[in-house]
């Protein structure tokens, strides 16, 4: 079940591979973290990171939680236009942002852009120049920590392609440049040290670090920072080998270091920006597949087969990500074979999930895989012209069509013919 839905009968009426959220969870954690902040008495901003999942109605729910909203290119810009979110509630992230996403970002007057290398400073400075309007910045920042998560989700490491180093002084140059600007306005610092992180150390030194910074700033260039933007990155739990604080435990957390380092190098408080992606969608959604072959090696290993796999769920095969899944149509049923869960593409690598006991699997049985909510839907590819899969949201007990499932006209609609 689904927030009181029944997912046999949702894999019926919309068909597999089919994304299922409960709204509601996805509510509950957008709360977590806003009341946190209310609770501690902290002026704030939770941005939702839509890189993790974005769409319409996502964006909507989103809105709806008066949430701000993170958007790394011109596409998710696009979408949150789309759903109407408001501009100055937006920021804008990306390493290489264009001169058509800044004009974008800048005609539609969004809320902030996040600074992210000297190239852009001047680019920015421009477009802003020839609309005669200013912007608020953040100056993204790497603090040269090594957080404990896979190396590709590593961001805010002195090896990165991310933001202005800390240590060796870039970021400082970046400050003057923008300070030189009369276009662009510095707001604060932005740091983000990557995803899927459980404890909170890395959080703690990377604000140690920028306060460091902060106080050097404060007496060379009479710098006070209004906003700091510490990032997402908090962790979920996909298996029983992850162990996630409460959501409210991260905020709480970087609450209390920032203000001790406020205190010592005595600036007011700034207004504390978080941008959480996986934490807000990542375990509201599963995902249904059918189960189609199984292929037996005796001794070595029994595969089974699902109508999807990498082209919805890349985590697995570019982070080595464990999963945990479950028979929806045979959910009370006792374990009695031990299955690897292969995806339908043409790549050994095509694998969701190793050595999972599962009720005896026969063709047409309903596979349910746990905290698909993140980075699964919005990284999903066309290989092997695969159509991308469906997407439901269930609230309340009711369900809704939020993504079609693709056709094959969908697939072909950019094709031109070459006869
Ligand atoms: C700059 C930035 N902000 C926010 C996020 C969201 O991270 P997560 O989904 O782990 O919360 C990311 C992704 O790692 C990111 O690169
Ligand atoms: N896409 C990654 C996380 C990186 C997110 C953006 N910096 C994941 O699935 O875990």
């Amino acid at each position: 079940m689904v927030n009181g839905q029944d997912t046999t009968e949702l894999a019926n009426k919309y068909g597999t591979p089919l994304f299922i959220y409960d709204v509601n969870k996805i509510r509950n954690n957008a709360r977590a973290f806003v009341h946190t902040f209310e609770k501690l008495g902290v002026k704030a901003q939770v941005a939702y990171a839509s890189k993790a999942f974005s769409s319409v109605a996502m964006l909507q729910v989103a809105k709806q939680e008066k949430l701000s909203l993170d958007v790394v290119s011109q596409g998710e810009l696009y979408t949150a236009l789309k759903a109407d979110f408001p501009v100055e509630k937006i920021h804008m992230h990306g390493n290489n942002k264009s001169a058509q996403e800044l004009e974008m970002a800048v005609s539609h007057k969004i809320g902030c852009i996040v600074i992210d290398n000297f190239y852009e400073i001047k680019l920015l400075d421009d477009i802003l120049a020839n609309y005669k309007t200013e912007m608020d910045v953040l100056i993204r920042v790497t603090p040269g920590i090594e957080a404990h998560t896979h190396d590709y989700i590593l961001t805010g490491n002195e090896d990165s392609k991310f933001g202005f180093d800390l240590a060796n002084g870039q970021a400082e140059k970046a400050l003057q440049m923008i300070s030189e600007s009369k276009w662009i306005q510095l707001k604060g610092l932005h740091c983000h040290i990557g995803s899927q992180i459980f404890e909170t150390d890395g959080f703690v030194m990377a604000i140690k670090r920028l306060f460091s910074t902060l106080e050097e700033w404060k007496t060379r260039h009479a710098f006070v920072p209004k906003v700091l933007n510490l990032g997402g990155g908090f962790g979920i739990r996909y298996t029983s080998e992850d162990d996630p604080l409460p959501l409210s435990g991260y905020v709480e957390a970087l609450v209390s270091e920032v203000k001790v380092h406020v205190n010592r190098i005595g600036i007011p408080y700034p207004e504390i920006w978080i941008e959480p992606g996986r934490s807000i969608v990542g375990n509201t959604a599963i995902t249904l597949y059918t189960v189609g072959s199984k292929k037996v090696i005796p001794g070595v290993r029994n595969y089974v087969a699902v109508d999807g796999g990498m082209t919805d769920n890349i985590r697995p095969a570019l982070y080595q990500a464990k999963y945990d899944a479950v028979l929806a149509n045979k959910a009370s049923q006792k374990v009695a074979e031990t299955v690897s869960i292969a995806g339908k593409c043409c790549e050994s690598g095509d694998m969701l999930i190793w050595d999972l006991d599962l009720p005896t699997v026969e063709h047409g049985d309903l596979l349910a895989v746990f905290s698909t909510g993140a980075y699964g839907y919005s990284m999903s590819s066309h290989y092997n012209r695969f159509p991308k899969a469906a997407v439901v949201f269930v609230e309340n007990g009711k369900d809704k069509l939020v993504i079609k499932r693709e056709t094959y006209q969908d697939l072909l609609k950019n094709d031109l013919s070459y006869e």
